[in-house]
Parts: C-alpha cells; sequence; structure tokens
C-alpha cells in the first residue's frame, strides 16, 4: 500500500516532442494518497489509459518521476512495482476453476495453499462469486468472467494500488449498478489505493470519494463530485459532468454585472482583474436557471420541455445559443417567448476556460 505521487510528469509518444501538442500527457502534478478511492474520468483520447500505463509501469515517462511513498519507481519494470490491474476484457485461465483463478496471483507469489485458498473464499464472497467456486472459468458467462478478473485484481492485500481501466466495459448494464456498489464496498473493507479509468460520469461520480478529470493530456480538477457539481474549475467540468452540462454563455464582466447579449445579469462577486486577452464566459448550471414568463428574466425562445423523470428540463435558445433550465411546476408559458431568472449564487465566471474566483461585494456571497 502506498501513496503514489506524479511528480510533474509528462508524456509524449514523439521522439521529438516539439510543443504541448506533441504531448499525450501534459504536465501533471498529482498525489494519490494512501486508501483513496479515485476515479479517472475524461473524453476518449484525453490521456487516461497513457496515465495508468505510466503509473503501472507499461509506459516510461517522458519526463518527471513517479514515487510510491518517498520511492522513485520512474525506471522499475510492472514487475517489481506491485500494482494490481484490471482491464475492460477478461483476462482468466479457462482451464482454471473459479478459486483457482482467484487464488493465482497469490500462489505465484509464494503463498502457502491454504492461505491462498482462504483469501480467494474471501474475496469470492464479497463479489458474490461462491457459488461457482468450483466450476471452470471456460463456460462462465462473461459477466462472471469479469467479475473474475475484478477478484484477481482485489485479492492481494499488499499491492500498492489496484488500477481498473474501464473495468465494467463488457458487463450487462443492469448489472453495472450493482457491481460498481459492490465495487465500492470493497474499497470501504480493503483500504486500498484504487484508481478507476472511466469515461463515464456516472461509474465515476458513484465510486470514487475523489474524481481527477482530465481533458486534452491536462487535470483540468480534482475534487469531491459535490465540488465537480457545484463549482467546476474549468468550463469543460461544466460541460462534461451534470445532465444536461452547466450553461456556458460569453460575457462581458465589468465589476460585479455580466453582460450577456445587451442583458445584465447581477453577481454575487466582483471580477476587477480579469485578463483581457482571454474569452470571458459565464456558467450556471440548469439545476440553477429558472424557466419564467417573458419580461421576468433574461428573454429566451422556448424550443421544447424534457420530462426526465422527477424534475422537467427547458431546452431554449438565447441568440441562436442553446441553454437548458429547470421548470417549475407552476409555470405555464403561452407560444415559444419565455425567459430565464439565474440564482446569483451559483453563477461563475470563466476567463479562458478557468475559474476566477473574484471578490465578495457587499450582500454578496463570502
Ligand atoms: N502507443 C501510442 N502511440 C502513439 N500515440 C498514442 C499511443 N497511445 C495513445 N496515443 C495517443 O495519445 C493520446 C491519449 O491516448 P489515451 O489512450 O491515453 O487516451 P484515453 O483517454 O485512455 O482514451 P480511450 O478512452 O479512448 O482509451 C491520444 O491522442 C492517442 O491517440
Amino acid at each position: 500500500m502506498a501513496r503514489i505521487t506524479l511528480d510533474h510528469l509528462a508524456h509524449s509518444y514523439r521522439s521529438d516532442p516539439r510543443g504541448p501538442q506533441d504531448y499525450a500527457l501534459k504536465e501533471i502534478h498529482h498525489v494519490w494518497e494512501q486508501g483513496g478511492a479515485y476515479a479517472l474520468l475524461g473524453p476518449s483520447g484525453c490521456g487516461k489509459t497513457t496515465l495508468l500505463n505510466i503509473i503501472s509501469g507499461l509506459v516510461h515517462p517522458t519526463r518527471g518521476r513517479i514515487l510510491f511513498d518517498e520511492r522513485d519507481v520512474t525506471d522499475l519494470p510492472t514487475e517489481a512495482r506491485n500494482i494490481a490491474q484490471v482491464f475492460q476484457f477478461p483476462v482468466v485461465y479457462d482451464t482454471m476453476t473459479v478459486r483457482e483463478n482467484l487464488a493465482f496471483p497469490l500462489r505465484n507469489r509464494g503463498v502457502s495453499r491454504e492461505r491462498a485458498r482462504a483469501r480467494a473464499e474471501e474475496i469470492a464472497r464479497l463479489l458474490d462469486l461462491t457459488r461457482v467456486l468450483g466450476r471452470k472459468a471456460s463456460n462462465l458467462t462473461a459477466d462472471l468472467k469479469q467479475k473474475i478478473s475484478l477478484g484477481r485484481g482485489l485479492v492481494r492485500s499488499d499491492v500498492a494500488a489496484i488500477l481498473f481501466d474501464e473495468p465494467l466495459t463488457v458487463i450487462d448494464p443492469h448489472l453495472k449498478w450493482q457491481l460498481r456498489s459492490t465495487l465500492k464496498e470493497i474499497h470501504r473493507a480493503l483500504d486500498i489505493t484504487m484508481i478507476y479509468v472511466t469515461h463515464d460520469q456516472t461509474e465515476a461520480l458513484t465510486f470514487a470519494d475523489k474524481v481527477v478529470v482530465m481533458h486534452d493530456g491536462a487535470v483540468v480538477q480534482t475534487g469531491t463530485p459535490e465540488e465537480l457539481f457545484e463549482r467546476p474549475a474549468h468550463t469543460f467540468v461544466g460541460h462534461f459532468i451534470g445532465s444536461p452540462g452547466m450553461n456556458i454563455l460569453p460575457c462581458r464582466v465589468e465589476g460585479a454585472t455580466a453582460h450577456v447579449d445587451g442583458a445584465t445579469v447581477a453577481l454575487r462577486r466582483a471580477y476587477p482583474r480579469l485578463p483581457e486577452t482571454e474569452r470571458i464566459e459565464l456558467g450556471i448550471r440548469p439545476e440553477f436557471v429558472r424557466l419564467c414568463r417573458r419580461g421576468e428574466g433574461l428573454p429566451v425562445r422556448l424550443r421544447r420541455i424534457d420530462d426526465i423523470g422527477r424534475t422537467r428540463i427547458a431546452r431554449v435558445e438565447m441568440s441562436g445559443r442553446p441553454l437548458a433550465a429547470s421548470v417549475p411546476d407552476d409555470i405555464s408559458v403561452e407560444g415559444d417567448e419565455a425567459a430565464l431568472a439565474f440564482d446569483p449564487r451559483h453563477i461563475h465566471i470563466y476567463a479562458g476556460g478557468h475559474l476566477v474566483a473574484g471578490e465578495p461585494v457587499e450582500g454578496g456571497s463570502p
């Protein structure tokens, strides 16, 4: 078990990288605390697998170091790093029984038959595999085989960390939810650092205590699911997390007032020092934007209302730009002329995509 430090890590698959565009991983400095349940979340191609492979030793970084506690493991091969890895597709020995498969990583390291068997049975109980322990793996479903792979990753208690690379891809959608909760329970029971790579926000937010969001080779925010929702540090996080994602509106800010398409929005914070060269945007989640009648807020054109279970989401257009808003129970809008009211406590201002802290104004939020 270990705390894992990525010390100014960067990686390019090119032998002669010239600029940032040649790097699959831009400079990353990050600490994974011992025992944490982390998700590494980002869209396809953002560098998640590259980062995971650098931690496990499959890829040597172009720059920077990897430390397990104080020990520099950058030049150590995978076998010497004591990492367990679970991949998208099952890695099981078909000719072995489930029990033998689960015990294999332990037997391979010289653990006695009795101890390996007892631990295999403990992991089987956690993953609900007890009833198939004596069966050959060859005849099992893809779901069960992937559960065995998960079990093989979890069976050693001495690993520095367990890395999961999109581990539920082959799992039946009905079972996914259940297995995610099981993994979370197992994490609590075993106290092992777990890093779970996914492009699926639901998987990330239900599994992890801390989510590391990647975009274009860089970590753009690390935070709890609540922090990512309440205070996205980058417009990418606001847009990528949430369903629908955050509304992002180009604006001009003067002090504590934002000007959006000729309308003004009062802010709870002032922004006296916004960089003039950067793109300035206002971000607000649909949960904090209320659809109202024309004249009661920023004028918009109502396109449709989606019923998404317990809530309704209005799809509107402001100067041709699509936005989403919550629909209060008691509102009735005639035709397509409507307006939006923003909750000022949940408005964020971004410069060049990055959140700007601003300064509290009298009567505003702290
Ligand atoms: N072996 C390689 N050689 C050259 N370029 C690579 C190699 N592996 C990945 N890349 C490039 O590096 C970037 C990051 O890829 P990576 O696989 O790490 O992203 P990812 O977020 O894991 O995506 P996915 O979810 O699709 O696997 C991509 O532009 C990809 O094309």
